[in-house]
C-alpha cells in the first residue's frame, strides 16, 4: 500500500502582543505571559499572589501608556512586522510549505493556527521559533505549547523544531545588512548591543554542569559544551558574530541587558546602567542594537528608541540610533528560508553550516 506525501507545514512563532494598547487588553496579555511557570519559575501560589497583588493592579495602565507611543496604525508593531515577515517567507516557500505565523501568547493563537493548518491537511510541520538565542522563557516556553496542541489528540502529526540561531551565518549577515548603513548615517563612534535579559536564575537552571555559569567572570566568553543552552552565552556569541562583520574594533562595541522585571538578579550588566557609563567615557553619537529581537516591538521602539535615547542624552551623550530590527527585510527572509530548508534537511543554494547552538572553535578574546 502506498504511503500518501506528507504535506509541510511551516509555523513561525513569535511572543505576542496586546490586541489594543490600552489597560484591559494589556492586563489580559500579562496575565497570560506571566502566569507562564517558565517565565515566572517560582511556587504557583507565590506567582499568583505576585501576579495579583503586585504587577496586574498598575503594570497595564503603564505598559499601555507605553505602548500607544509607538503603535502602528495597522497595529502592534511586533504583529505587523511578523505579519510582513510571514507573507514574505510564504510568497518565497509557496508550493512546498504551508506557511503560518502564531504568538505564544495572545493570537493568532497556537491551537487556533495549528488547528487551521491541520483542516488543510498539513502532517509534517516544522516549527520556527522566532528567537536567536535560546531562553527557556522563549524558546522552550513556545516549543512546550506547540508540543503541547500537537499532541492533545491521537493523530500527532510530525514535529521538528529549527535549532536557535544565535551565530548562524545567513542570521549574523541579515543584521549586519540592515545595520551597516544605518551606523554609517549615524556617524555612531560606538555601538551597543542590548539584549533581552532574563533572571539569572534562568540561567544557572541550564548550567547542565553545575559548575560553569557564573563560576568566573568570563564565564560567557566562549560557548562550549557546558555553556551551549546559556542564553547570555549566546547573546555574546552574536555580539561577536556581529561586531566581526561590521568592523568593529574591541573598543568600539560593549553588551548590555535590557528590560528587567522585578527585584531578582537578572543578566548583566544592565542596559540602563551601561548607557550614562558609555556617556561618561566619552562616547558621543551611540548606535544601539537589539539583536534578540528579529521584529521591532515595544522593547525596542519604545524602551530603545525612545526612553534609553533620552537617558543617554541626559547623561552627556549627543545622539542614540536604534538600529532597525530584521522586520522583513529581503535579507532575512532569505534567512528564514535557509534556516528552514537546511533544518529540514534540504539543499540550499551554496550550503553553509549552521553555527546554531554548535561551541565556537576560536574563542574569541574576554569582554
Ligand atoms: C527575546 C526574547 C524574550 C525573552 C527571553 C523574554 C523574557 C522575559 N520577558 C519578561 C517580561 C516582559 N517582556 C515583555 C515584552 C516582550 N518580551 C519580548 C521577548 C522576550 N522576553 C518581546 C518581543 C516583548 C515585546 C512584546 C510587544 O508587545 O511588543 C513584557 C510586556 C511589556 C511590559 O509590560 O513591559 C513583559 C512584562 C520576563 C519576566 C522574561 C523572562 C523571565
Ligand atoms: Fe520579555
Ligand atoms: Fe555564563
Amino acid at each position: 500500500m502506498m504511503t500518501p506525501d506528507p504535506k509541510r507545514g511551516l509555523l513561525l512563532i513569535n511572543l505576542g502582543t496586546p490586541d489594543a494598547p490600552e489597560s484591559g487588553p494589556v492586563r489580559r496579555y500579562l496575565r497570560e505571559f506571566l502566569s507562564d511557570a517558565r517565565v515566572v519559575d517560582i511556587h504557583p501560589v507565590g506567582r499568583w499572589l505576585l501576579l495579583n497583588l503586585f504587577i496586574l493592579p498598575t503594570r497595564p495602565a503603564k505598559s499601555a501608556e507605553a505602548y500607544r507611543k509607538v503603535w502602528m496604525k495597522e497595529g502592534s508593531p511586533l504583529l505587523v512586522y511578523s505579519r510582513e515577515l510571514e507573507a514574505a517567507v510564504r510568497e518565497k516557500l509557496a508550493g512546498e510549505y504551508d506557511v503560518e505565523l502564531a504568538m505564544r501568547y495572545g493570537s493568532p493563537s497556537i491551537p487556533d493556527t495549528v488547528a487551521r493548518m491541520r483542516a488543510r491537511g498539513v502532517t509534517d510541520f516544522t516549527v520556527l521559533p522566532l528567537y536567536p538565542q535560546e531562553a527557556t522563557s522563549s524558546s522552550a516556553s513556545s516549543l512546550a505549547r506547540v508540543y503541547e496542541v500537537m499532541t492533545e489528540g491521537w493523530d500527532v502529526p510530525n514535529v521538528r523544531a529549527v535549532p536557535a540561531f544565535h551565530g548562524h551565518p545567513s542570521f549574523l549577515d541579515a543584521f549586519s545588512v540592515v545595520a551597516r548603513p544605518v551606523i554609517a548615517e549615524a556617524r555612531a563612534d560606538h555601538v551597543l548591543f542590548s539584549f533581552h535579559g532574563v533572571p539569572e536564575r534562568h540561567v544557572r537552571k541550564t548550567d547542565t554542569s553545575g559548575q560553569h555559569c557564573f563560576a568566573s567572570a568570563g564565564c560567557c566568553d566562549a560557548l562550549t559544551d557546558a555553556n551551549r543552552h546559556c542564553y547570555r552565552a549566546q547573546c555574546f556569541a552574536t555580539a561577536r558574530g556581529l561586531a566581526e562583520r561590521l568592523g568593529l574594533p574591541a573598543s568600539g562595541w560593549t553588551v548590555s541587558f535590557q528590560s528587567r522585571l522585578g527585584r531578582t538578579p537578572w543578566v548583566k550588566p544592565y542596559t540602563d546602567l551601561v548607557l550614562p557609563e558609555l556617556a561618561k567615557q566619552g562616547v558621543k553619537r551611540l548606535a544601539v542594537m537589539c539583536p534578540s529581537f528579529v521584529a521591532d516591538c515595544l522593547e525596542t521602539l519604545e524602551e530603545v528608541g525612545l526612553r534609553a535615547r533620552e537617558q543617554f542624552v541626559e547623561a552627556g551623550g549627543e545622539s542614540l540610533t536604534l538600529v532597525p530590527s530584521l522586520n522583513a527585510h529581503p535579507a532575512w527572509v532569505d534567512a528564514v528560508v535557509r534556516l528552514v530548508r537546511e533544518s529540514d534537511g534540504a539543499p540550499t543554494a551554496a550550503a553553509s553550516p549552521s553555527a546554531g547552538a554548535r561551541p565556537e572553535r576560536e574563542p574569541t578574546p574576554a569582554r
